[in-house]
């Protein structure tokens, strides 16, 4: 299928939603406003992908437009004859191609960022932001493109040199039961290798700044993945290949029920394939925008936070630091649990994960090991969030430091030693990467922690404040630092206070949580020393079942989606009502009419 054949069946290739301004292609709009552009204008354009639907204004300060292609649903699903065969049909459908993810190098960032100063950010605004240097670099120039819908930035700057390798396992002992290892087994065997050929592509789920995910089926086989394909020239022409590699060395290492399982992986002479695990419940930026108000209920978000921490708890301990957790990396699986996925600015460093055990527990191990947290009014005071608090330590205390709730008589009733006796310190997994060290400028503008923006070199701790800004989002429905443009939004990282506004209302827990994890100072950062372990403990999650959250009711499960549906010729009036691949209406999947 060529780009021409894709324009002509697969008609009003659509700009995703929130792609404005387009100041190109404003002229072309459907009748609900949605901008539109044919396929091969988008391949022409070349311009990068975005999934905001909120953003009204441009993210960018300066720099083209951002669009996606087309609606990705394929007329015909395309059955490869052999992989050569293949390529020109997957190339065309690509509206990747050339994309640059919007990058950065460090130093000059950091320059213009070292005269910024954290505790007056107005003042630091007015210093840098009429900087030459600042300016260049708002726009992230790494190839003078930039994407609007918050778009991961990344610089050149290699963090594999300190890195560690990883060793690919093939076996994944917690999806033994999984139908899809069996059918991918039974194809091998029958055939010795397994390539594109062996693959229906359905249509395409997205593109990303280093290739474009497919709805796949195994022929004949009724098993259904997700499959990236990465185009190995472009990748090559634009210093990709490192950051390709590093994806899939990660998704070939990970077990966990939040994180992809990699199937398989396979190379032809143009393309690189991952096989992965299918989420048929879109991400969590586009399910939130279903809720009413745009944000979720506090339920809900502790429940997907939850099992992210998860996630970033396993990646951690592997020695991987995420570094971009936002809604849109959060996938929704088929049960309504949740899959972490875009691993390619991970950095992986070395952790040796350590169990500690204090013999002789002191006041700190006291309150980390006590769950009975005081939430007695005396705590629920504004003043709790004043200077004191503002500092990233919880002003949750256990219950045993809390004398404003109790009598004096009770508390003489109860003398500390014998208090002490009470609670017995559990051992504690620390597996926090906490000597990991990067410069490189990654992320996505409205989640890079003030570490990175002001190039002093970060470590884990950026996945905590990456994670505070991912809980802010879900609840308030909104990211706390956003600017009208870029830089804006990186200058009121770095300067300006964490506020929260008047409504949704939210728990104090919640935001006591958030104001821990968005301490600017990493080394404050509720996480920083203890990871996971310490952020767990938070009254935030009080109830949280760890063990058995994989076990637990999601807020939201997908309606089954039929797969295995035959194709069937589409009207040429229907195809037009086909929804855009990242669009995801109220009902995602009339989309599958039209294979
Ligand atoms: N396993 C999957 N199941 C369903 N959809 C997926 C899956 N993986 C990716 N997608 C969809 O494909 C899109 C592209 O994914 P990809 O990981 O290539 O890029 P991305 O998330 O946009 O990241 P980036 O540009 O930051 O690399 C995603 O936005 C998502 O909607």
């Amino acid at each position: 299928m060529s780009v021409e054949a894709v324009n002509q069946t697969v008609p009003g290739h659509q700009v995703k939603p929130g792609a404005d301004p387009v100041p190109a292609k404003e002229n072309k709009k459907d009748m609900d406003g949605t901008p539109k552009l044919t396929a091969k204008e988008v391949l022409e354009e070349q311009k990068p992908s975005h999934r905001r639907q909120e953003s009204s204004a441009s993210m960018l300060d300066k720099g083209p437009s951002s669009v996606c292609s087309d609606s990705g649903v394929l007329d015909e699903p395309l059955t490869p004859q052999g992989d050569s065969g293949e390529l020109k049909d997957i190339q065309s459908l690509d509206c990747n191609g050339n994309q640059e993810k919007i990058t950065s190098q460090k130093s000059s960032m950091s320059e213009s960022f070292a005269t910024a100063k954290a505790s007056d950010g107005t003042n630091s605004l007015r210093k840098t932001s009429g900087s030459a240097k600042i300016s260049d670099r708002a726009d992230f120039p790494e190839s003078g493109k930039s994407s609007m819908c918050r778009p991961s930035a990344s610089s050149n700057i290699s963090d594999e040199s300190s890195c560690s390798s990883m060793s690919s396992s093939t076996t994944k002992p917690h999806k033994g039961s999984d139908s899809r290892w069996e059918a991918i087994r039974v194809i091998r065997s029958r055939d010795g290798i397994l390539g594109l050929s062996h693959f229906r592509l359905l249509k395409k789920l997205g593109c990303g700044d280093i290739g474009s995910v497919y709805l796949s089926e195994l022929n004949g086989t009724k098993s259904y993945f997700a499959m990236k394909v990465m185009d190995k020239g472009s990748l090559a022409s634009r210093k990709k290949l490192l950051r390709a590699q590093t994806e899939r060395e990660i998704l070939q290492s990970l077990d966990h029920p939040f994180l992809p399982t990699l199937y398989t992986h396979f190379e032809t002479d143009k393309f690189s394939c991952l096989v992965m695990e299918f989420c048929p419940g879109g991400d969590l930026h586009t399910l939130r925008q279903r809720q009413p108000g745009k944000y979720f209920s506090e339920q809900a978000a502790k429940f997907y936070v939850a099992e992210v921490l998860l996630a970033l708890e396993y990646l951690h301990m592997l020695g991987i630091i995420y570094r971009d957790l936002k809604p849109e990396n959060v996938l929704v699986r088929e049960d309504g649990h949740i899959m972490l996925s875009d691993f390619d600015l991970s950095l992986r460093c070395d952790v040796s994960p350590t169990v500690v055990k204090s013999s002789n527990p002191g006041p700190d191990a006291l309150q980390r090991n006590n769950q009975a947290y005081c939430v007695q009014p005396a705590c629920i005071e504004p003043s709790c969030i004043q200077p004191a608090c503002v500092a990233p330590t919880t002003c949750f205390g256990p219950r045993f430091f809390s004398s404003k709730s109790k009598s004096k008589k009770e508390k003489k009733a109860k003398p500390k030693p014998e208090i002490v006796n009470q609670v017995s310190p559990l051992p504690e997994l620390i597996a926090e990467p906490t000597d990991a060290r990067s410069m490189s400028f990654v992320g996505t503008h409205e989640y890079l922690a003030p570490e990175i923006i002001k190039g002093e070199g970060h470590g884990s701790a950026v996945d905590w404040w990456t994670f505070g800004i991912f809980l802010y989002e879900l609840l308030f429905g909104k990211t706390p630092f956003k600017g009208s443009g870029n830089r804006a939004t990186l200058f009121n990282v770095v300067g300006q206070p964490l506020r929260f506004p008047e409504s949704p209302i939210v728990s104090f827990s919640a935001r006591d949580l958030i104001r821990g994890l968005l301490a600017k100072d990493p080394q404050h950062r509720l996480g920083y020393k203890r990871g996971t372990t310490e952020i767990k403990q938070h009254p935030f999650f009080e109830g949280v079942n760890w063990a058995l959250i994989r076990c637990a009711s999601p807020p939201d499960v997908p309606k089954p989606v039929e797969l295995d549906r035959p194709p069937k010729p589409a009207p040429a009036n229907a195809k037009a009502a086909a929804p855009a691949a990242n669009q995801k209406g109220t009902d995602n999947f009339l989309e599958f009419e039209f294979f």
